[in-house]
């Protein structure tokens, strides 16, 4: 069994949280972290997990206007320059019955600041009728290009082993 790690990153910040997780992941089973303008349209039959995540922009995932306003506010290359996570999971096709799902995101460290990407990504998998292994899980920045909060990058390394570590073991001789 094989986990996908799905992400949207203007800046970098959620990649790096996603390049972790994937990490974290890769010590139970096979996991890589894509870029979700090269994500697949249909997730294969190999995949048990899929991991999502994004920038909270506005309250919730990106939208044209809001990746269009973190282009302005650039100093260096954007990471994603095409859709995001909302518009890769508007058409995406998954074998819904036997995949597990996580949501994830990265916001700004502020008190009181509502809103969370994840949230919203987590309500799409679940009314595509993918189950959730656990709750959504945010990732801080200090400000708007970063850089992350001392110690989110090893966090997300623990979650994604942790989200491994619910998956059902593969028998042996079954394929990973
Ligand atoms: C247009 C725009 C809107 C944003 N809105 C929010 C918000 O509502 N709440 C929040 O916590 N952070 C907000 N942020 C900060 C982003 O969450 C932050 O830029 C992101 O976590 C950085 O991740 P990235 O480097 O992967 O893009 C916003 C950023 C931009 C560019």
């Amino acid at each position: 069994m094989d986990a996908l790690v799905v992400y949207e990153s203007m800046f970098g910040n959620t990649r790096r949280i996603a390049e972790a997780v994937a990490e974290g992941l890769s010590r139970r089973v096979r996991a890589e972290a894509v870029e979700v303008g090269s994500a697949p349209a249909q997730v294969g039959p190999d995949i048990g997990l899929i991991v999502v995540g994004g920038p909270t922009h506005a309250f919730s995932m990106s939208r044209t206007s809001t990746r269009r306003s973190a282009a302005q506010q650039a100093t260096g290359p954007l990471v994603s320059r095409g859709d995001g996570v909302r518009e890769w999971l508007a058409t995406l096709r998954t074998p819904a019955a036997r995949l597990g799902s996580a949501a994830f995101d990265t916001r700004i460290a502020k008190p009181r600041m509502p809103g969370s990407a994840a949230r919203g990504i987590a309500g799409r998998l679940r009314r595509l009728g993918v189950r959730a292994v656990g709750p959504a899980q945010s990732f801080l920045v200090i400000g708007t290009q970063g850089p992350l909060v001392d110690g989110e990058v090893e966090r997300a390394r623990q979650w994604g082993e942790r989200l491994a570590a619910s998956l059902p073991a593969t028998a042996p001789g079954e394929s990973a």
